[in-house]
């Protein structure tokens, strides 16, 4: 099916598991847009912690390592790539150190202030240079673009969700058992919902669409249908579909 060119931001936030990544990398393609994987950024700071030693309670400190990590973040939906000072940390960003270490993390107000300030850099260029942008996270519709023309929040069952990352972990042969990856994303779950910066939570005026029923190509389909639906897509030329 032929589909036109995003326009503007799609902001997709929601828990671990829920399908934000791969949904938001295929809609991305499918319509010539950019790709911003907020988590992956998150993730690298937390490595930088992770390598310097530093306390994760010591916020001052977490904070000036974050300050001084150079975090960049591609937006290429067909390759993701996430350097930190100059390597490619894609993999070992995805390990269970930094998964262990990531919301702790991410609850300091400095680093949510250095990275919400790079994320909006990286949108407002790409929507200079592409014309849309697909972003997902936790904070995009509440905090990073509040004003996105569209904000969906995906959720699922916990259960469906740490089966799906069970099985992502098994293939890229990080094997852990179900009951440890359920817990770790129940963990994650009342963590970043608990927050006193930006938690975790949908925008009042997002569509919230569970996933647990669906698969990839459903959940695709009802995002399509959701950015068409919002007037978000125009023909290859630039002329708005009426
Ligand atoms: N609707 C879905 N149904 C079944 N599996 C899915 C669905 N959405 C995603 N997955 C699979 O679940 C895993 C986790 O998805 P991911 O996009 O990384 O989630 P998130 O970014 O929300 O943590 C991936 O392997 C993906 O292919
Ligand atoms: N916009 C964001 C994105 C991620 N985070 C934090 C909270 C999440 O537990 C971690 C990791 O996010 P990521 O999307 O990579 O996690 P999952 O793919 O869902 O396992 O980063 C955040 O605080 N704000």
């Amino acid at each position: 099916m032929e589909h036109g060119e995003l326009r503007g931001v799609v902001a997709l936030d929601g828990p671990s598991g829920t399908g934000k990544s791969s949904a938001a990398r295929r809609l991305a393609a499918t319509l010539g847009a950019r790709y911003l994987d907020t988590g992956a950024m998150y993730r690298a700071v937390t490595l930088a912690v992770l390598r310097a030693g530093v306390d994760l309670a010591d916020t001052g400190v977490v904070a000036d390592v974050a300050s001084a990590a150079l975090v960049v973040q591609g937006t290429d939906p067909d390759r993701s790539t996430t350097h930190l000072d100059g390597a490619d940390v894609g993999a070992e960003i995805r390990g269970p150190e930094v998964t262990l270490a990531v919301s702790p993390v991410s609850a300091v107000p400095a680093v949510r202030e250095l990275l919400v300030a790079e994320q909006r850099r990286i949108i407002a260029q790409a929507l200079d240079e592409a014309g849309g942008i697909v972003v997902e996270g936790r904070d995009i519709g509440t905090a990073v673009v509040p004003d996105a023309p569209l904000k969906v929040y995906l959720t699922a069952d916990a259960e469906a969700r740490a089966q799906r990352r069970a099985k992502q972990d098994s293939a890229s042969g990080r094997e852990s058992t179900l009951d440890a990856t359920l817990a770790d994303v129940q963990r994650r779950d009342a963590y970043d919902s608990s927050r006193a910066v930006s938690p975790l939570r949908a925008a009042e005026d997002a569509v919230v669409l569970d996933t647990t029923s669906l698969d990839l190509p459903g959940t695709l389909a009802a995002l399509l249908d959701l950015v068409d639906a919002h007037g978000l897509l125009a023909q290859p030329s630039g002329r708005v579909r009426g």
